[in-house]
């Protein structure tokens, strides 16, 4: 796909959009009608909230049904402050600063787990706050709810016509889209997709999980509460069941579901198309249409969920973005001047495991393993299978905590460390793939290349600069703006690569990249390990291709049963007879 193309195609989007907004601002002006006004704050108010939510239920694939939490806590921060002679305009950031603590709390713990636990923490916490709401009177006026003081003016942010309350709510949903545009065109954007794709490779790839969805969270919190200040000063009262309120939360989440979740924009275009259709029905059929919104989005939300899976935007896109198919056949790959069994020397020890010993239940997975790989060496692990070799990975890359032993490695200050985490070991320089690809299956190639690049470039330019080149040092280059769902397995496992090539690792740990590939990729594979070695890569790779581990490797450990059986040459290896009998049987071992 050429350039060209994917300009004019960014051309015709930011038109649309443009056009969109413009439409927002400019019906209600020109129809000068209080009722329309009324709508249009009302997108603005449904956009901005949902946009806000789209951040975590959407960037981060964190589903939450409690975000009227924050949205309360802006709106009580403002009228609390108000009644108290304080503009709501520092009621928004004091309601702002209290919703970030609360997401903080009602995230942190769930964040650290897998399952539906935050969905359902939001839920009770949105209960808990609407409990004390309801209970702490004095302060909040109880179930009667609370007033603002009807003083007029842009300071207390209420006015008698409805131009300046669509200003402010335009201006807040202008704020929140940019917010969440300059997210998702950032390092955290970039880390919160990656994250919510597969968060095994995001850590491996260095991204701190927990501490990206952290700040997303606290950063919808913010952008909810300010847009609750708002609306409680547009509404001029508040009450505890309608502020935190349960299906006010689900409708925040809806607009993004129909509109296109993890989409910057998918959440405006649903509010846009299903606020007037709700309002509308709501004005004409008056008090009979009580709860009419629920079953229109409900009716929606199935058409969407039938014809769209990727809500209103994915058709959107389909017009505005270029293909991202990866149809093309691969080119060939890097070339390999110098194989293995050259004899080559090595430098100091970078890695040093110690006695590792691992249990799974009464499973003795590995028992006293020790090795060390030296600078500049290519060592591989093989052994049948459920040997214990993933396990060992996993014990060296922070992804799994041996039950005894040690494992150091050697920094760029050349002392040995002692990491722990998944995070501690790409800091030091240790990259791994894994045995089943991983691949951040929405992104493009290239943009499952910067989440490894950023791990060393912050800036995005810089990270995307890196990860091209990365891309073309693999064979990729022709791939850059193809999403990766759409590779061949070759592909994947040399996106896998490039993946972690671009955290430019000093120890390379390699699950399994030969597997399921064809002989001309096998033949690829090799050539691009050996150019990786050459560039004074130390790799350690767990191979079943005994093609590749003879060409590939300097040295050989075979592990049987969680036990090193063997080590040495490739050439000595598959002579000796413990091996050949633990892979083929008794009988073959004097044959
Ligand atoms: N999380 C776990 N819980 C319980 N048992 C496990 C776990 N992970 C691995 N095992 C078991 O530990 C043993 C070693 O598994 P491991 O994946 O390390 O082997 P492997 O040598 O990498 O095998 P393969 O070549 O098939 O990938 C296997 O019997 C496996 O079933």
């Amino acid at each position: 796909m050429t350039q060209d193309k994917t300009d004019s195609a960014q051309r015709r989007g930011v038109i649309a959009l443009a056009l969109v907004l413009l439409g927002i601002l400019a019906i209600p002006i020109a129809m000068d009608d209080q009722f329309i006004y009324h709508i249009f704050v009302t997108i603005c108010i449904f956009a901005a909230l949902s946009t806000a939510w789209n951040i975590v239920g959407g960037y981060a694939g964190q589903l939450s049904l409690g975000h009227a939490i924050f949205y309360g806590i802006g709106a009580y921060a403002a009228v609390m402050l108000t009644n108290l002679g304080i503009t709501p305009w520092i009621g928004m950031f004091v309601g702002a600063f209290f919703a970030v603590i609360a997401a903080i709390v009602v995230s942190y713990p769930c964040f650290r787990l897998h399952g539906p636990f935050f969905a359902l923490a939001t839920i009770a916490f949105l209960e808990v706050f609407r409990v004390l709401a309801l209970h702490f009177r004095s302060f909040t006026g109880g179930a009667t709810g609370m007033m603002i003081p009807l003083n007029v003016g842009w300071e207390w942010m209420v006015f008698r016509d409805r131009l300046p309350a669509l200003i402010i709510a335009f201006g807040l949903l202008l704020l929140t889209l940019a917010v969440a545009w300059w997210i998702r065109n950032r390092r955290l954007g970039f880390q919160l997709i990656a994250t919510r794709e597969r968060e095994s490779a995001a850590r491996a790839a260095g991204v701190g999980t927990v501490r990206v969805r952290l700040v997303g969270v606290s950063i919808s919190a913010a952008l909810c509460a300010m847009m609750g200040s708002f609306h409680a000063m547009y509404l001029t009262f508040i009450e505890p069941e309608a502020v935190f309120s349960l299906t006010f939360s689900i409708q925040i989440a809806l607009f993004a579901l129909i509109g296109g979740i993890g989409t910057i924009f998918g959440p405006l275009l649903g509010a846009v198309m299903l606020v007037p259709i709700t309002e509308f029905a709501r004005g004409w059929l008056g008090s009979g249409a009580l709860g009419l919104h629920g079953f229109v989005y409900g009716v929606v939300l199935v058409l969407v969920v039938l014809f769209m899976p990727n809500g209103i935007m994915g058709l959107v896109q389909r017009f505005f973005e270029p293909d991202r198919s990866a149809s093309e056949a691969e080119p060939a790959s890097v070339p390999a001047e110098a194989r293995a069994s050259e004899a080559r020397s090595f430098g100091e020890d970078v890695l040093q495991v110690e006695r590792l010993d691992k249990h799974f239940g009464g499973l003795h997975v590995t028992n006293n393993v020790s090795f060390s790989l030296k600078e500049g060496e290519v060592l591989a692990l093989i052994g049948p299978n459920g040997a214990g070799k993933t396990t060992v990975f996993n014990m060296i890359s922070g992804f799994l905590k041996a039950d005894s032993g040690s494992v150091v490695v050697r920094g760029p200050d050349g002392q040995f460390h002692s990491p722990t985490t998944p995070g501690d070991y790409a800091a030091i320089g240790v990259g791994r793939t894994f045995q089943i690809v991983q691949p951040f299956a929405s992104m493009t190639v290239e943009e499952n290349i910067m989440v490894g690049a950023f791990h060393r470039h912050h800036n995005v330019v810089d990270a995307r600069e890196a990860a091209r080149e990365t891309a073309h040092r693999l064979g990729l280059g022709r791939w850059l703006h193809a999403e990766a769902r759409g590779l061949t397995i070759g592909g994947l496992k040399r996106l896998e690569v490039a993946r972690v090539m671009a955290m430019e690792p000093r120890i390379l740990l390699l699950d399994e990249v030969m597997a399921g590939i064809n002989q001309t990729d096998v033949r690829r594979a090799v050539d691009l390990m050996l150019s990786i070695r050459d560039s004074g890569v130390s790799i350690i790779a767990i191979e079943h291709v005994m093609q590749a581990v003879m060409s590939l490797s300097d040295r050989v450990i075979v592990l049987n049963s969680g036990e090193i059986i063997a080590e040495g040459t490739p050439q000595e290896v598959v002579r000796d007879a413990t091996v050949i009998q633990a892979y083929l049987g008794k009988e073959f071992a004097n044959a």
